[in-house]
């Protein structure tokens, strides 16, 4: 038996390469700080039931992409979620329909990844603070001072700032990493006990702090005990507000929110704040994934393409292929 390979991150891209290298024979062993998968298609579970913090939907434009979607959506794990969609602009709330599909993990966004790790090896809670080099293999070092390991190769699947320090044992792959630079975003959920008097669903915002807000119960399976909405705000916004207290950006947020959605706002049941630090690259890029194949180690993650779920999973399936050729 040789030894599993490593891949530090249970998000989109490294899911995508897990099963990549499983269906090809390969034994892998799965790392995440946190204490579930999904990284930034993460739900919140709450008073209000869970709550998509993160992304919100996907599109599939790759056709790759798309086929593997429509696997997902056969086997119960996402859904089209078709909402009553609005633009926001100079002060004017108007409809804005489209032909997009948009998808959404049933019955909560972090349901795909769940179901994507299935029973593969995994360690939670484990936040990886250093990949080294043995004599033939790689070791992984985690913030307890635990050592894991030995590992055939390494894949990082994290976002850049974390991938930058992970990835010092090829100076090259580090020093693109820590080339690229993400914005922040904050995000907060409202769940009110009478439904708001709206008929907007989705909702994309110019000349506003909020970029985006969607009505949560209108997605496909989610629990509809309250009328809840996710609003994000901008890259612009969440860069001046970064360290504001949860308490304040919820009140600015609730503020921008009642003044445009054209209906009776009561004060909230229920209300969250989530600020992601590292919410999506400023560029796209036509990396595909980082490799040193002689070494053995590797990088993926949206921000080696384009920033959204699709280029995630893109970036995993590249990361995979990569290591695989390299066999
Ligand atoms: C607010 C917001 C809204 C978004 N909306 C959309 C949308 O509507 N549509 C869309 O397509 N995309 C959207 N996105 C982008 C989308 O969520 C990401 O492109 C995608 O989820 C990134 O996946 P990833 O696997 O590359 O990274 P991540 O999901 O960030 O996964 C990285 C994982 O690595 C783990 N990790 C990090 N450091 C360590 C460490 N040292 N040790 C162990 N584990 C570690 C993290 O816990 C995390 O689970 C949104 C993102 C945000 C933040
Ligand atoms: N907040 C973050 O950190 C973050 C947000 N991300 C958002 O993810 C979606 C995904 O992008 P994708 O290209 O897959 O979806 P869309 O085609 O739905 O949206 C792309 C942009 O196009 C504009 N748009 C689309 N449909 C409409 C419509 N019916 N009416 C008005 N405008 C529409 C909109 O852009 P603008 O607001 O016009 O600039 C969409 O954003 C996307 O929303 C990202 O913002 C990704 C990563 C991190």
């Amino acid at each position: 038996m040789s030894a599993p390979i490593a891949i530090i991150g249970t998000g989109m891209a490294g899911l995508s390469a897990a099963q990549a290298l499983h269906a090809a024979g390969q034994n892998v062993e799965l790392f995440d700080k946190s204490r579930g998968s999904g990284g930034r298609m993460a739900s919140k579970r709450s008073d209000a039931g869970a709550v998509d913090l993160g992304a919100q939907y996907f599109t599939a434009r790759d056709r790759r992409f798309a086929e593997v979607v429509q696997q997902w959506r056969d086997r119960g794990w996402v859904a089209e979620w078709s909402p009553s969609l609005y633009n926001f602009s100079e002060g004017r709330l108007l409809p804005s329909p489209d032909e997009q599909i948009r998808w959404v993990g049933t019955p909560r966004m972090s349901a795909i990844t769940r179901a994507l790790l299935g029973a593969l090896p995994v360690n939670f809670g484990c936040r990886i603070t250093e990949v080294f080099r043995g004599e033939r293999h790689w070791g992984l070092q985690d913030a307890e001072g635990l050592s894991h390991g030995p590992f055939s190769h390494v894949i990082v699947a994290t976002p850049p700032p974390q991938a930058a320090a992970l990835l010092a044992a090829a100076p090259k792959l580090a020093g693109t990493a820590a080339s690229v630079a993400m914005e922040p975003t904050w995000a907060v959920a409202f769940g009110f006990s009478e439904p708001l008097d709206t008929r907007v669903e989705g909702c994309f915002l110019q000349d506003s702090p909020l970029e985006w807000m969607a009505r949560n119960r209108s997605k496909p399976g989610r629990e509809t005990s309250l009328d809840t909405w996710v609003l994000h705000a901008t890259s612009a916004w969440s860069r001046q507000h970064l360290d504001l207290p949860k308490e304040a950006v919820i009140e600015h947020l609730y503020g921008a929110f009642a003044e445009m959605i054209g209906c009776a706002v009561p004060a909230p049941n229920f209300s969250l704040a989530h600020r992601w630090l590292y919410a999506r690259p400023i560029q796209a890029h036509q990396w595909g994934a980082l490799a040193d194949a002689d070494l053995g180690l590797y990088a993926c993650g949206d921000w080696c393409l384009s920033g959204r779920v699709e280029g995630a999973w893109l970036s995993g399936q590249e990361a995979a292929r990569r290591l695989l050729e390299h066999l």
